[in-house]
Protein backbone atom coordinates (compact mmCIF):
# COMPACT_ATOMS: atom_id res chain seq x y z
CA UNK A 1 0.00 0.00 0.00
CA UNK A 2 1.47 3.46 -0.97
CA UNK A 3 2.36 5.83 1.86
CA UNK A 4 0.69 9.45 2.12
CA UNK A 5 4.14 10.90 0.63
CA UNK A 6 5.03 8.02 -2.40
CA UNK A 7 3.44 9.82 -5.37
CA UNK A 8 3.26 13.38 -6.89
CA UNK A 9 -0.36 13.54 -6.43
CA UNK A 10 0.00 12.28 -2.38
CA UNK A 11 2.59 15.25 -1.88
CA UNK A 12 0.37 17.66 -3.37
CA UNK A 13 -2.66 17.02 -1.73
CA UNK A 14 -1.45 15.70 1.43
CA UNK A 15 -1.38 19.83 2.87
CA UNK A 16 -5.62 19.52 1.73
CA UNK A 17 -7.58 18.61 4.92
CA UNK A 18 -11.28 17.61 3.20
CA UNK A 19 -11.46 17.08 -0.76
CA UNK A 20 -15.16 16.73 -1.91
CA UNK A 21 -16.37 14.82 -4.82
CA UNK A 22 -19.63 16.45 -5.71
CA UNK A 23 -21.53 14.43 -8.25
CA UNK A 24 -24.74 13.42 -9.50
CA UNK A 25 -26.21 10.40 -12.01
CA UNK A 26 -27.66 12.84 -14.20
CA UNK A 27 -26.69 15.75 -16.27
CA UNK A 28 -28.10 18.96 -16.06
CA UNK A 29 -29.58 18.34 -11.97
CA UNK A 30 -27.12 21.38 -11.36
CA UNK A 31 -23.88 19.62 -9.84
CA UNK A 32 -21.52 22.22 -10.79
CA UNK A 33 -24.04 25.33 -9.68
CA UNK A 34 -23.88 23.50 -6.27
CA UNK A 35 -20.25 23.05 -6.33
CA UNK A 36 -19.59 26.69 -6.85
CA UNK A 37 -21.93 27.08 -3.90
CA UNK A 38 -20.28 24.91 -2.13
CA UNK A 39 -16.79 26.42 -2.12
CA UNK A 40 -18.51 30.26 -2.42
CA UNK A 41 -20.32 29.10 1.05
CA UNK A 42 -17.72 27.42 2.50
CA UNK A 43 -15.71 30.18 2.32
CA UNK A 44 -17.78 32.43 3.83
CA UNK A 45 -17.72 30.14 6.86
CA UNK A 46 -15.17 31.46 8.51
CA UNK A 47 -12.95 34.36 8.14
CA UNK A 48 -9.81 32.22 7.27
CA UNK A 49 -10.80 28.88 5.44
CA UNK A 50 -8.85 28.32 2.33
CA UNK A 51 -10.77 26.63 -0.27
CA UNK A 52 -9.93 24.83 -3.70
CA UNK A 53 -12.31 23.89 -6.42
CA UNK A 54 -11.44 21.97 -9.46
CA UNK A 55 -13.73 21.20 -12.03
CA UNK A 56 -13.31 17.75 -13.69
CA UNK A 57 -16.00 18.16 -15.77
CA UNK A 58 -13.63 18.13 -18.53
CA UNK A 59 -16.08 17.63 -21.84
CA UNK A 60 -18.43 20.52 -20.21
CA UNK A 61 -16.25 22.94 -17.93
CA UNK A 62 -18.69 25.59 -16.41
CA UNK A 63 -16.48 26.44 -13.34
CA UNK A 64 -14.60 29.32 -14.66
CA UNK A 65 -17.82 31.33 -16.01
CA UNK A 66 -20.21 30.32 -12.70
CA UNK A 67 -17.33 32.08 -10.95
CA UNK A 68 -16.94 34.87 -13.03
CA UNK A 69 -13.15 33.86 -14.44
CA UNK A 70 -13.85 32.99 -17.85
CA UNK A 71 -10.90 33.75 -20.36
CA UNK A 72 -8.07 34.02 -17.26
CA UNK A 73 -4.98 32.61 -18.39
CA UNK A 74 -3.13 29.89 -16.02
CA UNK A 75 0.30 30.71 -15.11
CA UNK A 76 3.15 27.85 -15.11
CA UNK A 77 5.42 28.75 -12.11
CA UNK A 78 8.48 26.55 -10.92
CA UNK A 79 6.64 25.07 -8.90
CA UNK A 80 3.92 23.89 -10.89
CA UNK A 81 0.45 25.67 -12.11
CA UNK A 82 -0.76 28.50 -10.27
CA UNK A 83 -4.24 28.30 -9.42
CA UNK A 84 -6.96 31.37 -10.67
CA UNK A 85 -7.90 33.15 -7.42
CA UNK A 86 -12.07 33.78 -7.37
CA UNK A 87 -10.91 36.54 -4.90
CA UNK A 88 -7.74 38.01 -6.21
CA UNK A 89 -4.63 38.56 -3.76
CA UNK A 90 -6.90 37.67 -1.10
CA UNK A 91 -5.98 34.15 -2.22
CA UNK A 92 -8.52 32.10 -0.41
CA UNK A 93 -10.93 30.59 -3.29
CA UNK A 94 -8.07 28.79 -5.60
CA UNK A 95 -9.67 27.39 -9.07
CA UNK A 96 -8.24 25.30 -11.66
CA UNK A 97 -10.46 23.77 -14.93
CA UNK A 98 -9.43 22.64 -18.11
CA UNK A 99 -11.56 25.81 -19.16
CA UNK A 100 -8.63 27.76 -18.86
CA UNK A 101 -6.63 26.04 -20.52
CA UNK A 102 -8.62 26.09 -23.81
CA UNK A 103 -8.03 28.96 -26.47
CA UNK A 104 -12.03 30.02 -26.74
CA UNK A 105 -14.29 28.86 -24.46
CA UNK A 106 -16.39 27.77 -27.28
CA UNK A 107 -13.52 25.01 -27.95
CA UNK A 108 -15.24 21.57 -27.12
CA UNK A 109 -12.31 18.76 -25.97
CA UNK A 110 -12.90 15.69 -27.54
CA UNK A 111 -10.39 13.06 -25.99
CA UNK A 112 -10.31 9.68 -25.41
CA UNK A 113 -10.16 8.25 -21.92
CA UNK A 114 -6.24 7.98 -21.48
CA UNK A 115 -5.55 11.46 -22.59
CA UNK A 116 -8.62 12.60 -20.29
CA UNK A 117 -6.88 10.08 -17.25
CA UNK A 118 -3.37 12.30 -17.96
CA UNK A 119 -5.04 15.73 -17.74
CA UNK A 120 -6.71 14.38 -14.29
CA UNK A 121 -3.38 13.20 -12.92
CA UNK A 122 -1.93 16.62 -13.67
CA UNK A 123 -4.56 18.85 -12.41
CA UNK A 124 -4.02 16.59 -9.01
CA UNK A 125 -0.22 16.54 -9.47
CA UNK A 126 1.08 19.87 -10.83
CA UNK A 127 -1.46 22.80 -9.67
CA UNK A 128 0.17 24.86 -6.62
CA UNK A 129 -3.09 24.53 -3.97
CA UNK A 130 -1.06 25.18 -1.11
CA UNK A 131 -2.69 24.33 2.26
CA UNK A 132 -6.35 24.03 2.06
CA UNK A 133 -9.05 22.82 4.13
CA UNK A 134 -11.57 21.75 1.67
CA UNK A 135 -10.70 20.96 -1.75
CA UNK A 136 -14.22 20.97 -4.35
CA UNK A 137 -13.92 18.52 -6.78
CA UNK A 138 -16.65 18.83 -9.56
CA UNK A 139 -17.22 16.00 -12.10
CA UNK A 140 -19.27 15.34 -14.75
CA UNK A 141 -22.56 13.41 -14.92
CA UNK A 142 -22.86 9.75 -14.17
CA UNK A 143 -19.59 7.85 -13.58
CA UNK A 144 -16.98 8.22 -16.01
CA UNK A 145 -13.72 7.51 -16.78
CA UNK A 146 -12.96 11.05 -15.03
CA UNK A 147 -14.66 9.03 -11.56
CA UNK A 148 -12.30 6.07 -12.02
CA UNK A 149 -9.41 7.98 -12.46
CA UNK A 150 -10.16 10.45 -9.63
CA UNK A 151 -10.32 7.46 -7.63
CA UNK A 152 -6.90 5.75 -8.86
CA UNK A 153 -5.25 8.32 -8.59
CA UNK A 154 -6.12 9.84 -5.06
CA UNK A 155 -5.60 6.35 -3.52
CA UNK A 156 -2.80 7.25 -1.30
CA UNK A 157 -4.98 10.13 0.25
CA UNK A 158 -8.08 8.19 0.36
CA UNK A 159 -8.97 8.83 4.33
CA UNK A 160 -9.37 12.87 2.73
CA UNK A 161 -11.71 11.54 0.12
CA UNK A 162 -15.52 12.31 0.70
CA UNK A 163 -18.54 12.71 -2.17
CA UNK A 164 -21.86 14.83 -1.65
CA UNK A 165 -24.55 13.34 -4.29
CA UNK A 166 -26.45 15.90 -6.28
CA UNK A 167 -30.05 14.95 -7.43
CA UNK A 168 -33.35 16.83 -8.39
CA UNK A 169 -37.01 15.44 -7.08
CA UNK A 170 -37.81 13.42 -10.57
CA UNK A 171 -37.91 9.63 -10.24
CA UNK A 172 -34.95 9.48 -13.61
CA UNK A 173 -32.97 11.75 -11.63
CA UNK A 174 -33.80 9.62 -8.31
CA UNK A 175 -33.06 6.52 -10.23
CA UNK A 176 -29.23 7.91 -11.82
CA UNK A 177 -28.64 9.14 -7.97
CA UNK A 178 -28.68 4.89 -7.10
CA UNK A 179 -26.29 4.37 -9.62
CA UNK A 180 -23.94 6.93 -8.33
CA UNK A 181 -24.39 5.81 -4.70
CA UNK A 182 -23.57 2.18 -5.90
CA UNK A 183 -20.13 3.93 -7.40
CA UNK A 184 -19.10 5.03 -4.47
CA UNK A 185 -20.19 1.69 -2.50
CA UNK A 186 -17.86 0.46 -4.95
CA UNK A 187 -15.11 2.51 -4.38
CA UNK A 188 -15.66 2.80 -0.89
CA UNK A 189 -15.64 6.21 -1.17
CA UNK A 190 -17.28 7.70 1.98
CA UNK A 191 -20.91 9.64 1.14
CA UNK A 192 -21.35 12.90 3.14
CA UNK A 193 -24.82 13.18 2.08
CA UNK A 194 -27.81 13.79 -0.69
CA UNK A 195 -28.96 17.41 -1.70
CA UNK A 196 -31.99 17.83 -3.81
CA UNK A 197 -31.68 20.46 -5.96
CA UNK A 198 -34.52 22.45 -7.81
CA UNK A 199 -37.09 21.36 -5.50
CA UNK A 200 -39.87 23.79 -5.84
CA UNK A 201 -39.84 27.32 -7.48
CA UNK A 202 -38.31 30.71 -5.97
CA UNK A 203 -41.15 32.94 -7.23
CA UNK A 204 -39.54 36.09 -8.08
CA UNK A 205 -42.25 38.40 -7.50
CA UNK A 206 -43.27 37.11 -3.74
CA UNK A 207 -40.89 34.90 -3.01
CA UNK A 208 -43.06 32.34 -2.44
CA UNK A 209 -41.60 28.25 -2.68
CA UNK A 210 -44.20 26.35 -5.18
CA UNK A 211 -43.74 22.89 -5.74
CA UNK A 212 -43.22 22.88 -10.02
CA UNK A 213 -42.12 18.90 -9.70
CA UNK A 214 -42.33 16.57 -6.82
CA UNK A 215 -40.52 17.07 -3.92
CA UNK A 216 -39.22 15.42 -1.14
CA UNK A 217 -37.53 11.93 -3.72
CA UNK A 218 -34.03 12.89 -2.26
CA UNK A 219 -35.19 13.14 1.41
CA UNK A 220 -36.52 9.34 1.07
CA UNK A 221 -33.86 8.18 -0.81
CA UNK A 222 -31.73 9.48 1.92
CA UNK A 223 -33.37 7.85 4.41
CA UNK A 224 -34.19 4.61 2.41
CA UNK A 225 -30.39 3.77 1.86
CA UNK A 226 -28.76 5.27 5.18
CA UNK A 227 -27.80 8.74 3.89
CA UNK A 228 -27.48 12.14 5.26
CA UNK A 229 -30.23 14.50 3.59
CA UNK A 230 -28.06 17.52 3.77
CA UNK A 231 -30.96 19.43 2.49
CA UNK A 232 -32.83 20.78 -0.76
CA UNK A 233 -32.49 24.13 -2.80
CA UNK A 234 -35.46 25.57 -5.07
CA UNK A 235 -35.24 26.73 -8.42
CA UNK A 236 -34.21 30.17 -7.95
CA UNK A 237 -34.16 32.60 -10.84
CA UNK A 238 -31.49 35.06 -9.06
CA UNK A 239 -29.43 32.45 -9.09
CA UNK A 240 -29.56 31.35 -12.69
CA UNK A 241 -28.96 34.66 -13.30
CA UNK A 242 -25.87 35.41 -11.18
CA UNK A 243 -24.23 31.87 -11.93
CA UNK A 244 -24.90 32.33 -16.23
CA UNK A 245 -23.90 35.55 -16.66
CA UNK A 246 -20.86 36.06 -13.78
CA UNK A 247 -18.30 38.30 -14.96
CA UNK A 248 -16.02 40.06 -11.83
CA UNK A 249 -15.36 37.21 -9.58
CA UNK A 250 -15.42 39.52 -6.26
CA UNK A 251 -18.58 40.78 -7.40
CA UNK A 252 -20.55 37.31 -7.38
CA UNK A 253 -18.23 36.58 -3.76
CA UNK A 254 -20.62 39.86 -2.76
CA UNK A 255 -24.16 39.12 -4.83
CA UNK A 256 -23.88 35.65 -3.82
CA UNK A 257 -24.92 36.41 -0.26
CA UNK A 258 -27.80 38.46 -1.24
CA UNK A 259 -29.49 35.45 -3.39
CA UNK A 260 -32.55 33.70 -1.11
CA UNK A 261 -30.57 30.30 -1.93
CA UNK A 262 -27.49 31.57 -0.20
CA UNK A 263 -28.69 31.40 3.42
CA UNK A 264 -30.11 27.75 2.91
CA UNK A 265 -27.06 26.63 1.72
CA UNK A 266 -24.83 28.18 4.16
CA UNK A 267 -27.18 25.72 6.13
CA UNK A 268 -26.15 22.65 3.72
CA UNK A 269 -22.40 23.74 4.08
CA UNK A 270 -22.20 24.26 8.10
CA UNK A 271 -23.92 20.41 7.94
CA UNK A 272 -21.16 19.36 5.70
CA UNK A 273 -18.58 21.19 8.04
CA UNK A 274 -19.88 19.29 11.34
CA UNK A 275 -20.10 16.10 9.59
CA UNK A 276 -16.32 16.18 7.98
CA UNK A 277 -14.99 17.46 11.56
CA UNK A 278 -16.75 14.47 13.22
CA UNK A 279 -14.77 12.36 11.71
CA UNK A 280 -11.50 13.88 12.53
CA UNK A 281 -11.99 12.99 15.82
N1 LIG B 1 -31.33 25.79 -7.82
C1 LIG B 1 -31.21 26.34 -9.03
N2 LIG B 1 -31.96 27.40 -9.38
C2 LIG B 1 -31.85 27.95 -10.61
N3 LIG B 1 -31.05 27.52 -11.56
C3 LIG B 1 -30.26 26.48 -11.27
C4 LIG B 1 -30.28 25.83 -10.00
N4 LIG B 1 -29.39 24.81 -10.03
C5 LIG B 1 -28.82 24.84 -11.25
N5 LIG B 1 -29.35 25.82 -11.99
C6 LIG B 1 -29.01 26.19 -13.39
O1 LIG B 1 -29.25 25.03 -14.21
C7 LIG B 1 -28.28 24.93 -15.23
C8 LIG B 1 -27.57 23.57 -15.11
O2 LIG B 1 -26.87 23.56 -13.87
P1 LIG B 1 -25.40 22.96 -13.74
O3 LIG B 1 -24.56 23.33 -14.92
O4 LIG B 1 -24.95 23.29 -12.39
O5 LIG B 1 -25.79 21.41 -13.84
P2 LIG B 1 -24.81 20.15 -13.97
O6 LIG B 1 -25.51 19.03 -13.28
O7 LIG B 1 -23.46 20.49 -13.49
O8 LIG B 1 -24.79 19.97 -15.52
P3 LIG B 1 -23.79 19.05 -16.41
O9 LIG B 1 -24.53 17.78 -16.57
O10 LIG B 1 -23.69 19.83 -17.68
O11 LIG B 1 -22.49 18.91 -15.68
C9 LIG B 1 -27.32 26.11 -15.04
O12 LIG B 1 -27.73 27.15 -15.89
C10 LIG B 1 -27.53 26.53 -13.58
O13 LIG B 1 -27.27 27.90 -13.35
S1 LIG C 1 -46.34 32.77 -6.04
FE1 LIG C 1 -47.70 34.51 -5.80
S2 LIG C 1 -46.68 36.28 -6.76
FE2 LIG C 1 -45.62 34.42 -7.38
S3 LIG C 1 -46.51 33.90 -9.33
FE3 LIG C 1 -47.63 32.73 -7.80
S4 LIG C 1 -49.34 34.03 -7.24
FE4 LIG C 1 -47.90 35.34 -8.34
Amino acid sequence: MASTADTPVARRLQHVKHIIIVCSGKGGVGKSSISAQLALSLRSSSPTAKIGILDVDLTGPSIPRMLGLDGHPVHQSSDGWVPVYADGSEARLACMSVGFLLKKKEDSVVWRGPKKNAMIRQFLSDVRWGELDYLVIDTPPGTSDEHISLMEHMAPVASHLSAVIVTTPQAVALLDAMKCLSFTRAVSLPVLGLIENMSGYVCPCCGEISNIFSTGGGQEMARREGLKFLGSLPVDSDLVTLLDAAEISFELLRQYQQTSTAPLFAKIAEEIVRTLSDKET
